[in-house]
């Protein structure tokens, strides 16, 4: 079972030995300005060219470098028993808010060619502090070589996680490996420390959705279930959760458990619902534009959601759309498989659950997005199923789009075309999702609640309804208007208005029926690496005044979706930190 088949022939290791991860020495770094900036600006380039760097003179002494590595190997090398500790006690071993530390210990082997240490993965964390010992065998990939790590006494090795990398620093290396590989005889350890925020929050929920701390402890005292296990099959089969109920599943499996009452906080006042907008002659009679920008105003101030009618997008185009993602997720799974992947860079990603690996519990539903601009995909690279209506629906949903933009600016008392140019409506992502009927729907959820981290999102959703909203603290329904469109609130334009507009918080249900079919088409400008990521948006200056003073710092799309990403489903707002 260690067998790990092809270590040599899959890829070829660097012979250059001068060629290795940049060192960097933090001596004196708070000393003065121009240190400083030369650690930034080789902190910087070691981002950009390797993901990863050592660092040293950190003011961590070195003696307590030693013990931590010497405490770990003491810990594996005695019976667990007779040390009185839970296995999980490393993994309790929270040295401090947000910390998740690991201690490996990679045993003698006594045919190290064939097998791994660490088989070859990235961190799915913000970013990971690796301490190792003196006894090497870490690798990284870099331009497709294999490269050493060579261990430095006293050094940390730094290497930026998938989240840093995907939504803040996007812009750097796009190529983020790293591979430990066993080579040697003799005993070696590694400790991880990492700040993900997740693995904490998966032991220690206190979150106001959180499973309750009995459950938790039942889970963790339960040696028979390996949850990560199930997570992996299940990711391995590629066929997502129709795969599932395709194999006929007549109860919902474990990791889809969400310790979640559907049933509470949920409006009873059916009279009371998202507004519906009707845009017709908006164009043409002033009189009915006007009216439409009030509504549109209270709609985003009150409610953070409203639908469109007669938004000029045929019904015909909208119902093929649905149809050609419902074709895309129900045809052969052979096809749909190669579209599968968690590899965020490419421009069309099939695959169920985006966070898997960090979600507290997974939604019964699978998705496949598609980056429409500014850079959409070649045409012939888009699946045939539904390769000329997303063109088509792409279009139509960037003209409304850009209306809607319009109408939110003069909601906002802006020039209508103010927050085009402020390049909301620069990047376009669509997701078609697919919510398979559930045979347990009272127990997980089509889509776990959420804010979006968009300007502005569009939603297509089918006729069977499921989407809840989030209004002065109970949930309502979204009925499904055919022709309709539901148009929301992200936490940028919420961020750029100053809490004018509102990002709210939203759900979907799961269904015994279906399949639930919908299209979600979100504005922002961060699928443009070289400039979304990095731009700065503060509160818009025409919106402040004494009375009404900034309550946002500056900040970038990049560093808004990191924070989105990492806080996860805690019920507080994505925009907290980000308030003055
Ligand atoms: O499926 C839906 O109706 C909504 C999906 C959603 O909220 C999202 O993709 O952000
Ligand atoms: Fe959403």
């Amino acid at each position: 079972m260690f067998h790990s088949g092809n270590l040599d022939s899959i890829e070829t290791s660097a012979s250059d030995s001068k060629f290795s991860i940049p060192i960097i020495d933090l001596k004196d770094i708070h000393s003065g300005p121009a240190l400083h900036s030369e650690i930034i600006s080789k902190t910087r380039s070691a981002c950009h060219e390797w993901v990863f760097f050592q660092v040293i003179s950190h003011g961590i002494p070195i003696s307590v470098l030693d013990k931590m590595i010497d405490g770990i190997r003491r810990f594996h090398e005695q019976v667990t028993e007779a040390s009185g500790l839970h296995p999980s006690y490393l993994k309790e071993l929270n040295c401090a808010e947000g910390l998740f530390i690991l201690g490996h210990y990679y045993p003698a082997c006594p045919e190290p060619e064939l097998t791994m240490g660490t088989t070859k993965h990235t961190d799915s964390n913000f970013m990971t502090l690796l301490l190792q010992d003196q006894l090497g065998g870490l690798q990284v990939l870099h331009q497709n070589q294999w490269v050493n790590v060579p261990p430095v006494h006293g050094a940390l090795v730094v290497n930026i996680g998938d989240l840093l990398q995907i939504n803040t620093l996007s812009y750097f290396c796009q190529i983020l490996e790293e591979q430990v590989r066993r080579h040697l005889e003799e005993v070696r350890v590694i400790i991880i420390q990492s700040t993900n925020l997740r693995k904490k929050q998966a032991l220690l929920s206190h979150s106001m959705e959180a499973k309750s701390s009995n459950q938790i402890k039942e889970e963790s005292n339960d040696s028979n279930y390996d949850r990560k296990a199930e997570i992996k099959a299940f990711d391995d089969s590629k066929t997502g959760v129709k795969g599932l109920v395709d194999s006929g599943v007549k109860k919902i499996p474990r990791m889809f458990l969400s310790g979640i009452d559907i049933t509470e906080n949920v409006a009873s006042d059916s009279n009371l619902s998202i507004p519906v907008i009707d845009l017709q002659d908006i164009h043409n009679n002033p009189a009915l534009h006007n009216e439409v920008v009030t509504k549109i105003r209270s709609a985003c101030q009150e409610w953070g959601f409203f639908q469109v009618i007669n938004h000029g997008i045929p019904i015909s185009v909208m119902d093929q759309m649905i149809d050609g993602i419902r074709r895309f997720h129900e045809q052969d799974t052979d096809v749909r498989k190669q579209f599968y992947s968690r590899d965020l860079k490419k421009t069309i990603l099939y695959n169920s659950n985006t966070s898997l690996y960090l979600d507290k519990f997974a939604n019964w539903r699978d998705s496949l997005g598609c980056s429409m601009a500014p850079n959409p995909p070649k045409p012939e690279n888009l699946p045939t199923v539904f390769r000329d209506i997303i063109i088509e629906y792409s279009k139509e949903i960037m003209a409304l789009g850009c209306t809607i933009f319009e109408l939110l600016s003069e909601a906002l008392g802006l020039n209508p075309s103010y927050l085009k140019e402020m390049n909301c409506a620069e990047g376009l992502f669509i997701q078609g999702h697919y919510y398979p009927p559930c045979p347990e729907p009272e127990l997980t959820l089509g889509t776990s609640k959420h804010t979006d981290s968009s300007f502005m999102t569009i939603v297509l959703q089918g006729q069977l309804g499921g989407l809840q909203v989030l209004h002065e603290k109970l949930w309502f329904n979204v009925p499904p208007v055919h022709g309709a469109l539901v148009v929301n609130v992200g936490d940028i334009l919420q961020l750029i208005t100053n809490d004018n507009f509102v990002s709210v918080y939203h759900r979907v249900l799961s269904n015994h029926g279906g399949p639930r079919v919908s299209v979600a088409s979100f504005f922002s400008n961060s699928h443009d690496p070289a400039k979304g990521a990095s731009m700065v948006y503060s509160p818009i200056k025409e919106l402040l005044s004494e009375e009404n003073p900034a309550i946002y710092r500056d900040t970038t799309i990049g560093e808004i979706m990191a924070h989105h990403f990492a806080k996860g489903l805690d019920g507080n707002s994505a925009l907290q930190p980000f308030r003055l």
